[in-house]
């Protein structure tokens, strides 16, 4: 059996661009446009409905203007009125050529929006597409409130139909307006539709308004549907249309016999485009273009993919042009580790992996996730351990507050016996250092001097990321360095400290 080929027209720029909040530039719109023809590859795209503004006609313009220069003219689509041909006018100073004629696709919409006949109305339309026609634009057809014109007023869009089959109409778009279609509906109507009509081509524009927007434009394309009209990361207006990357995906894996032409590698890439530009972030669980959609973080799953890829399935990150992460946390176990140092082209022993897992467990129940950013630093940390832990700090108690000194209460204990110390200080830290002079003053001990206070934190953490404190330490006889690592600065440089206590005692 040939396989059919399913037409996408993207509509970002235009119903994405519906999304609360949204306005993209002109020079946005270009580079979107580009982008989704010459690297995603759709085959159509709407990218503005007429009249907007000034704005928006020197997007359309700059946009028909590559287009033209390169042969996606045909491939680019405004959205227009049924305006006595003042839209038409418009998208041709703008230098485009296809026009997606909006008219009412429901009984109610017509009669109490537009307050006319279907007669009136279909004389209207015809009266457009002959204009159009004789001006070399082209037509689409959108069938607007479609949805709920099958389901309330199907002798209307029946009757609409037989109108449009005497026109020289290229496609009819049909809408589910307020994303209220179910998938079975979805199915059935378009099914009807299709069957009685089987040379028209029919688009699909879905909304998700219950979350349904991707079921029901596969159900549409299985019903029959030619084309459907997608946006990346979903947006468009309310809760936004079918998202692009999920339903290409759906389609590839489930509809073995249709093919598109939408290039999934370069998903992502537009998608982190369109997020930048909209700035509607797109959530960390969205389906193939989330931050987390491709991360394992229970170690079972890392443990499972090194046994015969028990946790793959055919959704695998490459396709898309990412990458499988193994996260690292209080869950995440050996395997994690053990994915993200091959990853670092780092080996560890059994010995070491412990420490290092131990640390990471600690670290994940303060700040959850830990990056492999961060790896080579806890492995330092934990790795410096190399004496026997004669000191342990047990407790303290930090103060700053504003126009007093800060203060501080230490408990330590140092080879089985425990000291309290109060003390003040220029810092928090000082004050930390100051009461545990005094501690060692009474074991008649001399700290060494703290000679160099380096912080830094792993490169491209965040602000909840790791610290790294490395302290410079010089005594009588010796320079040295320790290390402490913590999300929180203080802390780090605490553990940093406590190294020290624990070299210059052993
Ligand atoms: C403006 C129209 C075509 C629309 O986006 C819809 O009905 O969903």
């Amino acid at each position: 059996m040939s396989k059919k080929h399913i037409e996408i027209m993207d509509t970002t720029l235009r119903d994405g661009e519906q999304t609360s909040g949204v306005s993209f530039s002109a020079s946005e719109k270009l580079t979107i446009a580009k982008l989704l023809l010459e690297e995603l590859k759709v085959d159509r795209i709407e990218i503005a409905s007429a009249r907007v503004s000034e704005g928006e006609f020197q997007a359309v313009k700059n946009i028909t203007n590559w287009a033209s220069e390169n042969d996606y003219l045909d491939h680019v689509e405004v959205l227009t009125f049924v305006d006595n041909g003042i839209s038409i006018d418009w998208m041709i100073e703008a230098g485009a050529k296809v026009q997606n004629l909006l008219t009412k696709g429901s009984l109610n919409h017509l009669t109490y929006q537009l307050k006319k006949t279907p007669n009136q109305h279909f004389s209207d339309i015809k009266e457009n597409i002959a204009l159009a026609k004789s001006k070399g634009i082209e037509t689409n057809i959108y069938l607007e409130d479609w949805s709920n014109g099958m389901r309330n007023s199907k002798d209307y869009v029946f009757e609409f139909l037989e109108f449009l089959a005497t026109q020289p109409v290229k496609r009819v778009m049909l809408p589910d307006t307020l994303g209220v279609l179910t998938p079975s509906e979805s199915y059935e109507f378009i099914k009807e539709i299709k069957d009685k009509y089987p040379n028209t081509h029919f688009d699909f524009h879905t909304h998700n308004d219950y979350d349904l927007g991707v079921s029901n434009a596969i159900e549409g394309i299985k019903a029959g549907a030619d084309g459907l009209h997608l946006t990346i990361n979903g947006m468009g207006e309310r809760a936004g249309n079918a998202p692009m990357a999920s339903t290409i995906a759906v389609i590839n894996d489930y509809l073995p016999d249709v093919t598109i032409n939408a290039n999934e590698k370069a998903l992502y890439t537009v998608s982190k485009l369109v997020e930048n530009f909209s700035g509607i972030l797109i959530p960390a669980n969205k389906p193939i273009v989330g931050a987390n959609v491709f991360t394992q973080t229970a170690g079972i799953h890392a443990d499972g993919d090194n046994k015969n890829n028990l946790y793959f399935s055919d959704l695998m990150p490459e396709r898309f042009g990412r990458k499988r992460q193994y996260a690292l946390g209080k869950s995440s176990g050996k395997a994690n580790i053990q994915k993200n140092l091959q990853e670092l082209g780092l080996q560890l022993n059994d010995d070491a992996l412990k420490k290092v897992t131990q640390r990471i467990i600690e670290l994940g129940d303060k700040k959850q996730v830990v990056t492999k950013e961060d790896l080579p630093y806890i492995i330092s940390d934990v790795l410096d351990r190399t004496y026997e832990e004669k000191v342990t700090v047990n407790n303290y108690v930090l103060t700053h507050s504003k126009g007093l000194k800060p203060s501080t209460t230490v408990s330590i204990t140092i080879e089985g016996e425990t000291f309290e110390e109060n003390a003040q200080g220029d810092g928090q830290f000082d004050a930390f250092m100051n009461a545990l002079r005094s501690i060692f003053k009474k074991k008649k001990m001399v700290l060494p001097a703290l000679i160099d206070y380096a912080v830094r934190i792993p490169p491209g953490s965040n602000s909840d990321a790791l610290c790294e404190t490395i302290i410079t330490w010089k005594s009588d006889t010796k320079e040295f360095k320790t290390r402490g690592l913590d999300s929180d600065q203080t802390v780090s440089a605490i553990i940093a400290t406590e190294k020290m206590l624990n070299i210059i005692t052993n």
